[in-house]
């Protein structure tokens, strides 16, 4: 947000005219209605209006053909909401254009108050879209309806109920109704289960897009581009060069003000079995049969389904000192706050090659990323191996970044080895290129009709299928974390666990970043 560095790209339509594969899609005229449920509440003010007003900025959402309406309890009115959101959208910093668009764009906000269980407020929030819909002469049944529920998890099944009954639209025109829905989706197998049955029984899987951001993020949404469009790696990509993959998420802060909500998740619900998960089946998977959404998250499901059973010594737990002292959290909590889990893919590309997916809080760093390991050169001429193994990086946040690190000779008379790197470091490499906020990319996917980076039901369910009995476990205090510093690097079990799955850490490298 603010950055000035704006790529102010008019489009004359939301039509999708990129590669995804979704190349079926109807084409949109209809007016659209954007409706943020929860538009009180945190996530709202910092990630969805933002999203909404960077697509408008760009435009992507045509204040003729766009309304958004925020949706909640609270008794506010339409200008106090945009009040509430002002700072989240522009700052002083911002410049006039900025500041300009910002006054349009609020202008085209609604609120409506009402609670999440009964008729009454929907019927209002339907009577003020239909209103708009009319003002827009948007012919009936060609109109589009998009609810974005920013809420909790506990009240998704009473709210889809209401939106169903009061505030669905023809749709023979080409209209539509969809939901987007946001994490945690349930608790564990059966309660995410009883989730989607739920709305399962009021809408249609291509009407429900399960949010997960990670798959917004660039370098994700790269993953199969560099997989599948890149001969020099497709016959890499397998346990005969590969020895061992991890994906780490590293946060330098802890729970802060978060921490009732997370102790009730803890991190491998919160992080490892949803983002870091869906980056797993973007590396394990196999090459779908097109871009086709469908095909594409048909592969995710078979990685999911050939991944083994966790083993409890593959596992190790972590809790940071001084995480118990936020009053909201218990004084006995067993919830981890770091997880290093090992998975195994049982398949002819995998068997044998640990995935290491790390996640933790108040650690002494920031960072996302994926990590390829692949295997010691056999014969090595060049004794290198002591210097390091090929390793293959990208780095999602921050500064987003692949490289490869290799052995070369080093420069000069001697022939000595040394490790260096091929390196895409994208701020270099595109400079003045401005990498979209993950939630703008999917919000623009729920309005153009693309579910490729959405999670498909069967996809949740296998996903918690993985990750069920080590929860239960860990719920029924049967693995408890061990204690380890803020600032630190997580318990230095997690590091023996690493080296134990065959990790060679490469000591003495040393990068120079390039100067500009
Ligand atoms: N384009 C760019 O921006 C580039 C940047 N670089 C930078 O160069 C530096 C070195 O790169 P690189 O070697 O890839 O990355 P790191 O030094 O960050 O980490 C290398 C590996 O060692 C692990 N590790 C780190 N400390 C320990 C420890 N004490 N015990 C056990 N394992 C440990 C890390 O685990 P964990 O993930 O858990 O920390 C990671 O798997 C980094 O800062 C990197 O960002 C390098 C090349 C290009
Ligand atoms: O979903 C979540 O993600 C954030 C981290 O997101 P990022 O895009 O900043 O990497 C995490 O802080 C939060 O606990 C979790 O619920």
């Amino acid at each position: 947000m603010g950055s000035g560095n704006w790529h102010v790209e008019k489009r004359l339509s939301i039509r999708n005219d990129s590669f995804t594969g979704a190349d079926d899609l109807v084409p949109e005229t209809g007016c659209l209605s954007i409706v943020v449920l929860g538009a009180s509440g945190d996530l709202a003010k910092k990630k969805t209006f933002p999203a909404l007003f960077n697509l408008y900025r760009q435009g992507f959402l045509h204040p003729d053909e766009v309304h958004i309406f925020g949706y909640a309890r609270t008794k506010i009115s339409d200008e106090e909401l945009r009040n509430r959101i002002r700072g989240y959208l522009a700052n002083d910093k911002s410049s006039p254009q900025q500041l300009e668009d910002l006054t349009k764009f609020l202008q085209l906000i609604k609120y409506i108050s009402g609670s999440y269980d009964s008729e009454e407020g929907f019927k209002s929030l339907d009577k003020e879209i239909a209103t708009h819909e009319i003002s827009k002469n948007s012919a009936e049944g060609s109109s589009r309806r998009l609810f974005y529920l920013a809420l909790p998890p506990s009240v998704y099944p009473s709210v889809c109920r209401m939106i169903k009954k009061c505030c669905m639209n023809k749709s023979d025109l080409g209209g539509w109704t969809r939901i987007v829905v946001e994490k945690p989706f349930g608790k564990d197998l059966e309660s995410a289960e009883k989730l989607s049955t739920e709305i399962g029984k009021l809408f249609e899987e291509p009407e429900i897009y399960r949010i997960d951001h990670y798959l917004g993020k660039e370098l994700v949404q790269n993953l199969l581009v560099l997989r599948f469009a890149n001969r020099l790696f497709l016959p890499l990509w397998n346990r005969d060069n590969i020895d061992n993959v991890q994906i780490v998420f590293r946060e330098d802060f802890g729970t802060e003000g978060r921490g009732g909500y997370f102790d009730e998740y803890g991190i491998i619900r919160d992080i490892i079995q949803n983002h870091l998960l869906q980056v797993f089946c973007l590396v394990a998977m196999e090459k779908p049969v097109s871009l086709k959404p469908e095909h594409i998250r048909d592969e995710k499901v078979k990685v999911l389904q050939s991944v083994m059973p966790i083993k409890d010594e593959e596992v190790v737990l972590g809790q940071y000192e001084g995480y118990r002292d936020d009053p909201t959290v218990p004084d006995h909590s067993n919830t981890p706050t770091f997880a290093t889990v090992i998975l195994h893919i049982h398949n002819e590309r995998w068997e044998g090659v640990p995935f290491i997916l790390k996640a933790g809080k108040a650690l002494n760093s920031r960072k996302a990323e994926i990590r390829v390991q692949f295997k010691d050169v056999p014969g090595d001429i060049f004794k290198c191996k002591k210097q390091g193994r090929n390793e293959f990086v990208i780095r999602l946040q921050p500064s987003e970044a692949m490289y490869m690190k290799l052995t070369v000779k080093q420069p000069g008379l001697e022939m000595s080895t040394v490790q260096s790197e091929l390196d895409l470091s994208y701020r270099q490499r595109y400079q003045g290129v401005t990498i979209p906020e993950a939630y703008e990319r999917l919000i623009l996917d729920t309005i153009r009709g693309d579910q490729q980076h959405f999670v498909r039901r069967d996809e949740l369910k296998a996903a918690w299928e993985i990750f069920t009995p080590l929860l239960h476990r860990i719920d029924d205090g049967e693995f408890k974390p061990i204690s380890y510093q803020p600032g630190s690097r997580g318990p230095m079990e997690a590091d023996e666990l690493l080296e134990r799955a065959g990790y060679v850490q490469t000591h003495g490298y040393i990068w120079i970043p390039p100067t500009l």
